[in-house]
């Protein structure tokens, strides 16, 4: 579909933990956890969308990732390519910089979180 919104996400693991942020209530999904990234800027490789974004949210540069898994969505307002990595190691200590609450969140217990619909495939894709 053209009007897809292509998203990189970023699954950033540290030992047995998952970073995950709480998205801004004014926000599409506000309220709802998710892991930092966001939406591709024109011409920019998707690796580079998922620096930026790590960078822009969370003051953190990605160093060591790989890709995890790609989710087509549609909800009912737009639809959504989900090209989502695992972050093994960055440079810098993560923070909300746009205020959001962040969780080191351990994998046995992210269900106890609220996710957008479309997440609940990379869920299940990091417990693989
Ligand atoms: N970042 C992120 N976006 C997700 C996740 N799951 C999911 O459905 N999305 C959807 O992907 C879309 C784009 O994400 P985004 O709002 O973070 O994009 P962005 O950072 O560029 O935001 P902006 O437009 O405010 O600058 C949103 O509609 C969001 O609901 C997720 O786990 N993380
Ligand atoms: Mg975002």
């Amino acid at each position: 579909m053209s009007n897809t919104i292509r998203v990189a996400v970023a699954v950033i693991q540290r030992r047995d933990r998952i970073l995950i942020a709480k998205r801004p209530q004014h926000l599409h999904k506000g309220g709802f956890w998710e892991f930092p990234g966001g939406k591709q800027e024109n011409d920019e490789p998707i690796s580079q969308a998922l620096i930026r974004e790590c960078f822009e949210e969370l003051a953190i540069i990605p160093v060591k990732f790989s890709p995890l898994i790609q989710i087509e969505h549609t909800y009912p307002e737009k639809s959504v390519f989900l090209d989502v990595w695992t972050v093994t190691d960055y440079m810098g200590v993560p923070r909300g910089v746009e205020g959001q609450p962040l969780v080191w969140c351990p994998v046995k217990q992210l269900d106890e979180y609220q996710f957008p619909e479309a997440n609940l495939a990379i869920v299940e894709a990091i417990r693989r």
